[in-house]
């Protein structure tokens, strides 16, 4: 490290003193890192340089550098790191979310964005609405099992649009599948969970060798991420060849390239499994969390969103996607869901792709950079009261209004997330019909009296609510032949 500052003109960022060798490795916090971080960007200023081993971490807590830098330079800082274990020996790095910046991951992104834009609404909204009445349905049949029923909709929403596949239960195959792969992946790149990582010359050592037994974990990984990619793409292959295939994003890749080399094959196969697999799921799942955590522990918000929706929805109708526009404090709720709790509150990592100069500070090509999107979220100088919900933040026409925080929830340059539309798109909508219908509040206890709920994410890339507590209950007798009648002329019902 010393060495390597020594040959550059310029120091490399502040940050916490390291030691030798291992560098900030018993400083880095184990839990939150984004609040340790942001603690950190208050001693040393926006951007801070830490070490492990030797890794650099360049961590961005301002705006203003994250958009300098991620964006501006975009060309450059738009690589992800390389982790030994899942992008090498498991072979996520041919999946768009860990893929090297390049042609490659170009072409990936533009397979997604070219199905899933505005343009395409005609197709996709019809299936948002479907899938979300049969959630008003579940919910209202069984509130219990919020959890489930929230991971039904997303996974029932994303497979019709990708693959064109009716999910109707968590047992699918397709859904264990994807299940399956999200775990390994989790542990996969958790780091120092396996010496691999640090230790990269492991993978050559034969697996007969004692203490090796990894070598098969890995084995086992690789053919369920093959089978992830192959196996959802195959059905629907086949479906067109004996024409059964429901509309999809897949089933229009291939229609369009039904000869594809086995490159340009693998690409379609990679890029519509990551629509389903890895994070994606988890990250839409979490957003609708927090809002159901949100509605317990903010009535008022709540009453004046259904205010809102009642005097813009007709009685006798569920809203819809062509009621977006007359509700800016539905619009105004959807932010406050995305700023208070990020989905992912660091982003995803990138990594610098050749040397850079800073505001007079050296950063190495290599490094790792985190944007700290909740430090930008919590900066009580761009949003006060951060630790509120205050949609009225975006609304008020008294003093400055807050900024948008999709530009910092969905990341950054050239890998900011392709899923924004339909992840947007599925929040209003079970916004707005939930609340149209439904009052959600605290739950009730055996003594009859209202539980105080618990606020506490889980620390992971994805954070989720560890809980989700609530009582749903229809608003009215309206509301419930609303959900009951709407479900029922569902195809699937
Ligand atoms: C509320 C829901 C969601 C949030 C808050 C969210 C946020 C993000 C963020 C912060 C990143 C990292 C960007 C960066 O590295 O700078 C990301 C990446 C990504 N997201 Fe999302 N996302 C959501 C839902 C979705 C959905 C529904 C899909 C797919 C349909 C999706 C697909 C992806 C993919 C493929 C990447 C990797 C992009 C790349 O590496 O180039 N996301 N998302």
């Amino acid at each position: 490290l010393q060495l390597g500052r020594r040959l550059h003109r310029f120091p490399m960022p502040p940050g916490p003193r390291r030691v030798p060798i291992i560098g900030n490795a018993l400083q880095m916090p184990r839990e939150r890192e984004w609040v340790k971080f942001a603690e950190w960007a208050k001693a040393y200023g926006g951007i801070v340089h830490l070490s492990v081993f030797s890794t650099h971490f360049i961590v961005l807590s301002d705006a203003g550098i994250i958009s300098e830098l991620l964006e501006k330079r975009s060309a450059i800082y738009s690589d992800r790191p390389y982790f030994p274990l899942a992008s090498g020996l498991i072979g996520y790095d041919k999946f768009i979310i860990l893929e090297p910046y390049g042609p490659r991951l170009r072409e990936g992104r533009k397979l997604i964005l070219n199905n899933i834009n505005t343009r395409n609404a005609a197709i996709l909204h019809p299936v948002q609405v479907s899938k979300m009445l049969l959630f008003l349905r579940k919910l209202f049949e069984d509130s219990g099992h919020l959890r489930l029923h929230v991971r039904w909709l997303v996974a029932a929403v994303i497979f019709k649009i990708s693959h064109g596949r009716d999910i109707q239960d968590p047992d699918d195959a397709f859904v264990k599948l994807v299940e399956t792969t999200n775990e390994d992946f989790a542990l996969s790149v958790r780091p120092f969970v396996y010496l691999v990582d640090s230790l990269p010359f492991l993978k050559y050592v034969p697996e007969w060798v004692p203490g090796t037994g990894w070598k098969s974990v890995i084995r086992e990984r690789r053919r369920m991420l093959h089978k992830l990619r192959d196996y959802p793409y195959e059905v629907v292959k086949q479906q067109l060849a004996q024409g059964t295939a429901q509309p999809s994003v897949t089933a229009s890749l291939i229609e369009e390239n039904p000869n594809p080399d086995p490159e340009e094959e693998e690409l379609q196969k990679t890029s519509t499994s990551i629509l389903y697999s890895v994070l994606t799921n988890s990250q839409s799942v979490s957003a609708i969390e927090s809002f159901f955590l949100i509605m317990t522990l903010y009535p008022e918000v709540q009453n004046k969103a259904q205010a809102e929706l009642d005097s813009v929805v007709e009685a006798g109708r569920l809203p819809d996607y062509g009621d977006r526009d007359k509700l800016p404090y539905i619009d105004a709720l959807i932010k406050e869901v995305l700023r208070w709790n990020p989905v992912l509150p660091l982003a995803l990592p990138h990594s610098l792709m050749e040397d850079d100069t800073y505001r007079g500070y050296h950063i190495p090509k290599g490094a790792t950079v985190l944007a700290n999107s909740w430090a930008v979220m919590h900066d009580p100088a761009l949003y006060p009261d951060p630790f509120e919900v205050k949609p009225e933040r975006y609304l008020s026409d008294q003093g400055a209004l807050n900024p948008d925080p999709r530009q910092f929830a969905f990341g950054y340059g050239r890998r900011v997330c392709p899923g924004q539309l339909l992840a947007e798109d599925t929040l209003f909508l079970l916004i707005a019909s939930v609340l149209s219908t439904m009052n959600i509040t605290k739950p009730i206890g055996s003594d009859g009296l209202p539980i105080d709920v618990n606020v506490e994410y889980t620390s992971g890339a994805i954070s989720h609510p560890t809980s989700v507590q609530c009582n749903v209950t229809v608003r009215s007798a309206e509301s419930e032949r609303l959900i009951l009648t709407n479900a029922s002329r569902d195809g699937e019902a």
